[in-house]
């Protein structure tokens, strides 16, 4: 694992730009009405994008980055990462009484039940929120495991509150405690996770240093 200082953000500026277009990409292929001829005829189109985006492809992991800001990012986090369209993305930030939140809304495009977000899409928001909680409390680790108790279905077009908190270590292993609920407080899925810090991290550190 590295973290790198970050060079050419007007570029990193336009693949984040670029990955925010492709999600409205993909929402529009999960609500389009469209009829058959134009559907293959979009597929075409895209077709010729995609290969102009593989004429350059790079064969490496996204780094964490140190931002000009001074902030950690991993711009190619699945949950996080501005640059990958996969991503929501997750604005995590320190909660004011301990512990992080995040405001999300969930879109059709995370459909599992219809006319709610899909069960494994809610439990990769919490773990990585616990996971991050963990890394605030300066005790950065990977999951072990993660349990979810699924209270209501998530719903998705509305807007929702994500919080996690460390509740305890011993050794390399700490726990944490999060859930995903309405504005109002109502817990729809919560969970509790084990992460453990690997041995080499707390040698070299998580950078590898
Ligand atoms: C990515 C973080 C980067 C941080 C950088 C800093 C910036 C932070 C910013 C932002 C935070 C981001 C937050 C991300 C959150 C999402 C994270 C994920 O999705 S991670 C992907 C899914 N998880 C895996 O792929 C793990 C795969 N497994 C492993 O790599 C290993 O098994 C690992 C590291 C979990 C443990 O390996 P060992 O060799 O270090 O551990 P041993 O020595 O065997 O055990 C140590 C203790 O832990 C227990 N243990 C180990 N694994 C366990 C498990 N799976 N369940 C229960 N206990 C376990 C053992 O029983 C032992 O306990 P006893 O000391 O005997 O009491």
């Amino acid at each position: 694992m590295t973290i790198e200082v970050t060079a050419g953000e007007p570029r990193l500026d336009a693949l984040c730009v670029l990955a925010g277009q492709v999600r409205e990409l993909m929402d529009a292929v999960a609500l389009t009405d469209v009829g058959e001829e134009e559907l293959t005829a979009v597929t075409g189109e895209l077709s010729a994008l995609t290969g102009r985006l593989r004429a350059a492809a790079r064969t490496t992991p996204q780094p964490f980055e140190v931002a000009p800001d001074g902030t950690l990012r991993h711009l190619g986090n699945a949950v996080t990462g501005a640059a990958n369209p996969h991503a929501l993305p997750l604005a995590v930030e320190r909660a004011p009484g301990g512990g992080v939140r995040a405001e999300l809304v969930f879109r059709p495009l995370h459909e599992g039940p219809p006319g709610a977000v899909h069960g494994g899409i809610s439990a990769m928001i919490l773990d990585h929120l616990l996971g991050q909680a963990v890394a605030a409390a300066g005790l950065a680790g990977m999951t072990g495991t993660l349990t979810v108790r699924y209270r209501a279905p998530v719903p998705y077009g509305t807007p929702l509150v994500a919080t996690a908190e460390h509740t305890r270590s011993e050794g390399r292993k700490s726990w944490a405690d999060g859930r995903i609920a309405l504005p109002d407080g109502t817990p729809l899925a919560e969970a509790t996770g084990l992460f453990v810090t690997p041995a080499g991290w707390l040698q070299r550190g998580p950078a590898g240093q």
